[in-house]
């Protein structure tokens, strides 16, 4: 039996987090509610591309570590290990082939290009898959609370260049 209540996410629902994979990849994402999340994404092979109410499996697997799943209409699916305690995160981002042949593709405001996204996973190719496994580093964290759409509400490229010490 765990010291803990898994089924609390209080800890955790709120919170965003600005992060950098050990490969260089810069991200960030907001855990907008139990089963939602925002995501902006400032470096790497899609860079600048963001996304708002991507519907998502969070649980809670420790005092302070949290799991994230879900899977993407471009076909990608990702699964994040997010511990507070630590400052440790971990990603496995499971790449589609089309998105490694073309990532530009899905460089974009996913919300509106919605039916673009699924045409381009369902034409493939799908595999191999990409698997990128990779630790981050957690570099920010706020409170937000809940469904506060002001946290992500545009790309990377239109924020201001201290970013995120402007929100401090
Ligand atoms: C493909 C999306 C994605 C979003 C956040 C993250 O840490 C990894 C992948």
């Amino acid at each position: 039996m765990s010291s803990f209540d898994k089924h609390d996410l209080s800890g955790f629902v709120g919170k965003h987090l600005v992060y950098t994979y050990d490969n260089g990849w810069n991200y960030e994402i907001y855990v907008k509610n139990a089963s939602t999340l925002d995501y902006r994404i400032h470096s790497g092979i899609v860079g600048n591309r963001w996304v708002k109410d991507q519907h998502a499996y969070i649980v809670r697997v420790g005092e302070s570590i949290y799991k994230i799943s879900w899977t993407e209409p471009t076909g990608t699916d990702v699964s994040l290990i997010v511990n507070l305690g630590d400052r440790l995160f971990h990603g496995t981002i499971f790449f589609p082939r089309w998105v490694i042949n073309n990532p530009e593709k899905t460089v974009c405001f996913q919300n509106d290009h919605i039916p673009l996204m699924e045409s381009y996973r369902e034409a493939g190719p799908a595999y191999p898959t990409e698997v990128i496994d990779e630790f981050a580093t957690i570099t920010f964290v706020r409170d937000c609370g809940a469904n506060n759409d002001s946290v992500i509400d545009c790309a990377a490229s239109e924020l201001p260049e201290n970013f995120p010490e402007n929100l401090k």
